[in-house]
């Protein structure tokens, strides 16, 4: 594989059109990037903001790509990987998932078996450069199939490797599902300081900068979050009112509840698309 792979995506919605804003701006050749995907409106669109070459002809993508990412719904993979199989048997390229749940084994049945195949799990913010990705590699990966993709998804945010499959499912319900709890943290902030009196303008501004901002801190600071967060809590003074209306309220174990439902999700989906289920 040359130093500067071609990429082929099969399917070009949320997440994919995130890796390759990401992979983009980080510098990636777009001329190196192939998209495929059944809507040929919405590949259009896609061709004209990032420039990259698309096509709704998946077997055709399939074969410009030393590296192909599966990226369409969990649900479809089957019949996709089942149509791209002699393609791939042929080419023997390097495969990546990037579905929720769905198994290594279950993919390289449905490629025809023995490809070299990674799963990752990114997240969307891999469109500014700052996603979080599990990656867990089969046994026909290389060293240096590992360190290309590792260095694709590094470039987009960090990624970090995982030696037991399993454990992506606590990686897709922590940050893979993480920037939408994110978000629904923003959307309540939002409107709660929008029922305080605030415009909606400066509430979102000052939400996400406080955000923003007490990510970048508990990323630099040598100090632990809950440290961080008594810095905050002056005795007797405003935090603590609100820390304590979150902690009486039960945030905590909601935080796991909604992690250990993500976490069975994944497995579950795992399951049923084996048909184990
Ligand atoms: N969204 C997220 O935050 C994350 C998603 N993922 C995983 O990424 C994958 C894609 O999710 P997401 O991007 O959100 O989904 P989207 O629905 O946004 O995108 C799916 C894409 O697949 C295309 N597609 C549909 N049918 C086919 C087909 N037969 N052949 C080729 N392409 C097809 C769609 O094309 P068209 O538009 O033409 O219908 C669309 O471009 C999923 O497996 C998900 O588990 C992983 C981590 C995070
Ligand atoms: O919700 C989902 O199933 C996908 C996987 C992680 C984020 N989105």
């Amino acid at each position: 594989m040359s130093t500067s792979p071609t990429i082929s995506f099969i399917g070009a919605g949320n997440m994919a059109s995130a890796i390759i804003g990401g992979m983009l701006a980080s510098g990636f050749d777009a001329g190196r990037i192939w998209a495929s995907a059944p809507e040929d409106s919405h590949l259009q669109a896609l061709r004209k903001q990032f420039n990259i070459s698309v096509t709704t002809d998946n077997r055709y993508c399939a074969q410009q790509g030393d590296i192909i990412i599966l990226a369409v719904k969990p649900q479809i993979m089957a019949t996709v990987c089942r149509d791209i199989a002699p393609v791939v048997q042929n080419t023997r390229p390097l495969m990546v998932s990037i579905a929720a749940g769905l198994e290594a084994g279950t993919l390289d049945e449905w490629l025809g078996g023995g490809l070299p195949l990674i799963r990752v799990m990114p997240n969307t913010p891999s469109l500014v450069g700052k996603g979080a990705a599990g990656l867990y590699a089969n046994d026909d990966v290389s060293d240096a199939q590992k360190e290309t993709v590792a260095s694709i998804f590094s470039s987009i945010g960090s990624a970090l490797w995982v030696d037991d499959e399993a454990s992506l499912h606590a990686v897709t319900a922590l940050s893979g599902s993480g920037p939408a709890y994110f978000f629904l943290m923003l959307e309540a902030l939002e409107s709660a300081a929008a029922k305080a009196g605030m415009p909606a303008e400066t509430a979102r501004e000052l939400a996400i900068q406080t955000m923003a901002g007490a990510a970048e801190m508990a990323a630099r600071s040598e100090h632990d979050p809950a440290q961080l967060k008594r810095n905050v809590m002056s005795p007797g003074g405003t935090t603590e009112q609100a820390i304590n209306t979150f902690e009486s309220g039960g945030l905590r174990e909601l935080v796991d509840q909604a992690l250990q439902a993500a976490y069975r999700r994944s497995e579950e989906m795992a399951r049923e698309l084996a048909g184990k289920d």
